[in-house]
């Protein structure tokens, strides 16, 4: 097993949020104090404004003349800024500019977030643009309360709305900044009245006592002063009105205990005040209920004050301008929907109720279900009619209907009916574009949707890969596997950006999915230092599941350290700010394993592709990685025990037996299929028979050029580091302890001119780990250079003389 060695890894992350450039920090020093001085300046020169304004305005024509003198405190410059800020522009609210330019200075000078400083230029903007309309409203021309702009706004609109109307949009205008800015409602006034009404009284009632307690019946001369003071009657419990003032010197000099000090009770409050305790009102018991705020945990607090700084975290937001491709890129086939017609379908149904006459089944009623390529018949056998009889005359009926392609389902699963179903002498296409379009896949809210095509009876499959959670595909060659790979391909780039998703692509054809190489920036991960991110080398496809693995690892480490279960769950968390991207966290995309031809990889690298393919199978789902593994040979060594455990959702192709049908669905009924996108899902127990969506390679290259245009991430998604055995090469390996096969390998290795370990895993048909060692020992010989990453070693010898020759020359 190859060494795995884990290195830190590159962060190729987005961290940025906002478009910006940096600056070092004297020159933001030297910015900020600029802004500073302006914004001092500009105050300074409106503050003169006001006393020399008047006497500047001949002068402000001969800017240029030196001669011509102003009385501004700047000079030249301020009289002519003042005048452009006051006079013609907004008037007294331009002090709020000048605030403001003082503001931005000290915010670049402390470094302090820069979307708080856009949010203050914006409602400054706006708070000076209502305030010289309201000072407008009070001055006429050239006034300088709200300048030139404010006169003229207020003019305008007084022409049309009336002067009444300006008042009234100035105060929807307030309502609406109050409502916005500070988050004002109606509830938040109405609550505010109601805490200072009860505020109020319990003070009140404070007071009360400290009146009550030290006064007897029998009321002294200076309390009846004090009560007439205060208009007090005896009998009635008359609300006199509170003054103001704190009352001091005749309550204070004559009842000491009374502590009137405490009665500073806003002008014209009701205030009770009692002088016998037997007088005491029973007032209605009134209970207060105190709102308890919820515990709020620090992160929780921290996360809630960045949210309401910065919003939620936005992944999509370094490609914010990045464009979903159009539907338009995909062609749509004019084949005027489903063509059967009557005769066909009438001529399929005796054709089902002779032959089954023949055998003696009688039939019930019939229904016909038409889909895009097969029709189902569903019978309702009469009463006492064995199921496994009708199930047994498959072959006749196919036969009597001269057709390929039909399925018996005996009963339908849910419905106490027998189906059989009969491909369309003209098959419809189902195009991709109608699956994409369908409101099914739009409006869909699956993590990872999928549009895979029609159902029998024409409806729009789509699946969430992420539940299913890994998928095999298997069909004959010439099936509609390559089809159905870039089907599911093309429905998540259509739905999902290239934040929330990336794709690992294994190709050994080589040809299958090199177009999508053109968004390898947008969508795809790879191996740090790899050239391609599409693998077609079976030796890094080793290196690729491996470092998946560790991928798998350190996302499970950090979904630990978050305490979330999944990775949904995790990155909820993480738009909420409640993770540090300190503390190692990011948002996390889903990753898609597709793999080509898996056969082939099995074939020449065994254990070490199945295992950490079982691994990833078992483990990735909540990690948000997803298997997607295609192959022609649905045999039981291709596709083992374990890795069928781990992979529930399956799709059949046409395939060439019945066996393979069992080896990938667990049940006959893929070899009956008809080939061309006609395919079996099955997700657990219930099989569904449906149309592939059709997308042409045309059309795939349509969409990857359209993406590919776009703007995108510096590089790839990368992957973790993976060393593997290949590197950690020791040189002294004995010449009696080398392989069998080392003087071949070195033919080979000699003749192709290219060192590298997948060329001997075919031409010698060896498994990995043996060429792996084989390489080193044509290292230590000096045959081939050493290892150097994605590249094949170099070969030393130039041709087999030469090889002969260096053998010779070894012993
Ligand atoms: N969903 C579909 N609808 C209509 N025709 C289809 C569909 N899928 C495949 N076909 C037809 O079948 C042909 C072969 O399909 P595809 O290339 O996907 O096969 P494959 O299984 O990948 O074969 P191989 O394994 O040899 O690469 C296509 O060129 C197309 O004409």
């Amino acid at each position: 097993m190859a060494k795995s060695k884990t290195k830190p890894k590159k962060a190729p992350r987005k961290k940025v949020e906002l478009p910006s450039f940096k600056l070092s920090n004297q020159q933001k020093l030297v910015l900020g104090s600029f802004l500073i001085t302006l914004g001092i300046s500009l105050a300074i020169s409106f503050i003169s404004f006001f006393f020399t304004g008047e006497t500047d305005q001949s002068s402000l024509s001969h800017f240029a003349d030196r001669d011509i003198e102003t009385e501004n405190w700047l000079s030249k410059s301020g009289a002519w800024l003042s005048d452009f800020f006051i006079q013609r522009g907004f008037g007294l609210p331009s002090f709020i500019f000048a605030g403001l330019m003082c503001l931005s200075g000290v915010y670049v000078l402390m470094n302090i977030n820069k979307e708080k400083l856009r949010r203050h230029w914006f409602w400054g903007v706006l708070i000076i643009i209502w305030s010289s309309i309201l000072l407008g409203f009070f001055g006429n021309k050239n006034a300088i309360l709200g300048g030139t702009i404010g006169f003229e706004i207020n003019s305008y609109l007084q022409d049309y709305i009336g002067k009444i109307g300006v008042v009234l949009l100035l105060v929807f205008g307030l309502i609406t900044y109050l409502a916005i800015r500070f988050k004002v409602t109606f509830e938040s006034i109405a609550n505010q009245f109601k805490s200072a009404k009860s505020n109020l009284k319990s003070e009140l009632s404070d007071m009360k006592e400290d009146i009550i307690v030290p006064l007897d019946n029998n009321l002294s001369e200076e309390a009846e002063d004090f009560k007439s003071a205060f208009n007090i009657s005896e009998e009635e419990e008359k609300p006199i009105e509170a003054p103001l003032e704190p009352v001091e010197a005749p309550v204070k000099s004559k009842i000491e205990k009374i502590t009137v000090e405490k009665v500073i009770v806003e002008d014209k409050t009701p205030l009770v005040v009692k002088v016998a305790e037997e007088e005491v009102e029973e007032e209605d018991l009134e209970m207060k209920v105190v709102k308890v705020a919820e515990e709020v945990s620090e992160t929780d607090n921290l996360a809630n004050k960045l949210v309401e700084d910065f919003g939620q975290f936005d992944p999509t937001l370094e490609l914010g301008k990045y464009q979903f491709p159009p539907l338009d890129l995909l062609k749509q086939y004019d084949t005027g929907g489903i063509t059967i017609n009557q005769e066909e379908l009438e001529s399929n149904k005796n054709k089902i109720v002779e032959t089954l006459n023949n055998y003696k089944i009688g039939i019930a009623s019939i229904k016909a279900t038409i889909g895009p390529t097969v029709t189902l018949y569903e019978i309702v056998p009469e009463a006492g009619v064995r199921i496994s009889k009708i199930k047994n005359l498959e072959d006749d009926i196919a036969l009597s209907l001269a057709a390929l392609g039909i399925r018996i389902i005996a009963p339908i699963p849910g419905k106490g009916t027998i189906g059989i179903e009969v491909p369309n002498k003209n098959s419809t296409i189902v195009s991709m574009r109608s699956v994409i379009a369908s409101k099914k896949f739009q409006a869909s809210e699956m993590h990872l949707p999928i549009a895979l095509g029609k159902t029998i009876s024409n409806e729009t499959f789509v699946v969430d890969l992420a539940k299913m959670p890994h998928l095999l595909m298997a069909g004959a060659t010439g099936q509609g596997k390559s089809v159905g790979l870039n089907a599911v391909l093309t429905s998540l780039l259509y739905k999902k950006h290239p934040a929330e998703v990336k794709f690992v692509l294994v190709d050994p054809k080589k040809v299958e999915l090199t177009l999508f190489n053109k968004i390898e920036r947008h969508y795809l991960a790879k191996l740090p230092d790899e050239a391609d991110a599409i693998i077609t080398d079976n030796t890094k496809v080793i290196h690729t599941l491996n470092s998946l693995c560790i991928e798998m690892d350190n996302r499970y480490e950090m979904l630990k350290n978050a305490l979330c279960r999944n990775i949904a769950e995790y990155n909820v968390k993480f738009k909420a700010r409640k993770l540090n991207p300190n503390d190692g966290h990011q948002y996390l995309p889903y990753i898609v394993l597709v793999v080509d031809e898996f056969a082939d990889l099995i074939m020449t690298a065994g254990k070490e592709v199945e295992t950490p393919v079982a691994r990833l199978a078992q483990l990735a789902r909540a990690i948000g990685i997803h298997l997607i593994i295609a192959t022609q040979r649905p045999s039981v060594n291709v596709i083992t025990g374990i890795i069928k455990a781990n992979f529930p959702a399956r799709i059949a192709f046409r395939v060439s037996s019945k066996i393979d049908s069992r080896t990938i669905l667990d049940a006959g009924g893929a070899d009956q299929l008809i080939g061309r996108g006609d395919m079996l899902y099955t997700q657990g127990n219930d099989m569904i028979r449906i149309q592939c969506a059709f997308v042409d390679t045309p059309e795939v290259e349509k969409i990857v050029d359209f993406i590919g245009a776009q703007k995108a991430y510096p590089e790839a998604y990368l992957l973790p580091e993976f060393v593997g055995e290949e590197s950690g090469t020791s040189l002294d390996i004995d010449i009696s302890d080398r392989d069998k096969l080392f003087k071949d390998a070195a033919i080979v290795i000699v003749t192709a001119q290219q060192g590298s370990a997948s060329l001997l895993q075919r031409k010698l048909k060896l498994g990995y780990n043996r060429a792996g060692r084989i390489i080193d020992q044509l290292e230590a010989a000096g045959i081939v250079g050493p290892f150097e990453g994605s590249k094949a070693r170099q070969v030393l010898v130039t041709d087999l003389i030469a090889l002969d020759q260096h053998l010779e020359n070894e012993i």
